[in-house]
């Protein structure tokens, strides 16, 4: 089967070596730099016809290992995949129902797995989104914090000012807004983890008469026009195209009229929805994300604007989340014996493609990630908003810059 194998893949050249339970082995081209250890013989046959989703799979279930980047095997696993499977043909996935209860557990999955982990690969803030490279070689702390200023910058924050931010994390935008813009916050999460370390982190500070966060769906938020201006960052990837007018709705009735919202979140590469990724998406919906989904910017910037949402200005950050991305797989890899004492094998292997995945995911443009801003206009259809971007990268040093 092995020389089966290499003799219908020697073409591709692969930097691959295949290794089977008995120790023999066999190289799909020169110099391989990744190695994949078989343990379960089966999984040779699988080889035939790889996906993305199948390999992973058969990574987190230990049939087999990896020697070498998993973000350079996830590479030759691509490439097998481009040459041997067909994929781009399928139609999009269908749209999941979201109500409280599935999106709170599917919550719980992801963001309460320990906290002590996500410190381990995360920025000392804890940002759990895309960062903004000024500089490829910026480190990720400061690719962070430069992310937070460029989000109060547009948001055009003012000392006193009230500001809501929709799956508020760990709370690090909203530290940064209080601190360096003197604003109030309420910052909500479906994340009891999330709510606990984010509020000693606040009280440790001394921010806790500027900032107050809860355990609170976004539907479940009351009132009428309480904010100056709304923040959601990589929230709404969770909300469902079902659920997007109903959040756009609500995001539109929390804000005051001329006030900004601003939504930050992946996008899908097709304006339909059809996967991309030779199962790379299956593969985050069942083990990394569920329930999660990616609609196209084309959808987004429709469901904002039927709910009244005027969009005034679109950013896609893509390579910035390539960025991150790879700073977020590099420090897991390099912080891996730490990670196992955290986490059981299996989440550690989940967290470990989807990241070095999505690396290569953002970087080869299966999707996309992007800031749209909007205003809801005064009752005359007006607004306060500069006639330039000027002001966002003009007005002087911002905090961002200080941390050069
Ligand atoms: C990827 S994290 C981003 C966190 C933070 N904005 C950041 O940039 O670090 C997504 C956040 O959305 C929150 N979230 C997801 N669904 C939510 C919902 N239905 N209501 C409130 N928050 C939600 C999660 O609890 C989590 O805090």
């Amino acid at each position: 089967m092995l020389a089966q194998l290499a003799a219908s893949l020697g073409a591709l050249k692969l930097p691959l070596r295949l290794t089977l339970p008995g120790g023999g082995s066999v190289d799909l081209g020169p110099s391989p730099r990744v190695e994949l250890q078989i343990h379960d013989p089966a999984l040779l046959e699988e080889l035939q016809t790889p996906s993305l989703d199948r390999l992973g799979e058969a990574f987190i279930q230990q049939r087999m290992d990896i020697r070498g980047s998993v973000l350079d095997a996830i590479g030759v696993a691509d490439r097998l995949s481009q040459a041997l499977v067909r994929d781009e043909d399928e139609g999009p996935p269908p749209h999941d129902p979201h109500d409280r209860q599935t999106d709170a557990e599917a919550i719980a999955y992801h963001y309460d797995l320990s906290n002590d982990f996500y410190a381990l690969w995360l920025d000392p803030e804890m940002v759990y989104s895309c960062g903004y490279f000024r500089h490829p070689d910026d480190t990720l702390a400061k690719a962070q914090v430069q992310k937070l200023d460029h989000l109060c910058r547009k948001l055009r924050l003012r000392s006193g000012q009230r500001l809501l931010d929709v799956g508020c994390g760990w709370g690090g935008l909203a530290r940064h807004a209080a601190k360096e813009y003197g604003v109030q916050v309420h910052g909500i999460t479906l994340s009891r983890q999330q709510l606990k370390l984010a509020r000693e982190r606040v009280a440790a500070q001394g921010l806790g008469d500027r900032i107050q966060l809860e355990l609170r769906d976004y539907r479940d938020l009351t009132g009428k026009e309480n904010y100056d201006k709304v923040v959601s960052v990589g929230m709404f990837e969770h909300v469902g195209h079902a659920n997007l007018p109903a959040y756009f709705q609500i995001l539109h009735q929390q804000v005051k009229p001329g006030g900004l919202v601003m939504n930050h979140g992946i996008t899908a590469r097709h304006t339909d929805g059809r996967p991309v990724g030779h199962g790379a998406g299956a593969f985050i919906a069942r083990y990394v994300f569920p329930h999660g989904e990616l609609p196209h910017l084309a959808t987004a910037v429709k469901a904002m604007s039927d709910q009244g949402l005027e969009v005034v200005d679109v950013e896609s950050l893509r390579m910035h989340y390539a960025l991150t991305l790879e700073h977020w797989s590099r420090n897991l890899e390099a912080n891996r014996d730490a990670a196992a004492a955290l986490v059981d094998e299996r989440a550690l292997r989940i967290w470990r493609v989807y990241l070095a995945g999505c690396a290569y995911g953002f970087s080869r443009n299966w999707m996309n990630i992007h800031q749209i801003l909007a205003v809801k206009p005064l009752p005359g259809g007006g607004h306060h908003l500069p006639l330039t971007r000027d002001d966002i990268y003009l007005q002087g040093r911002g905090a961002g810059d200080s941390q050069r």
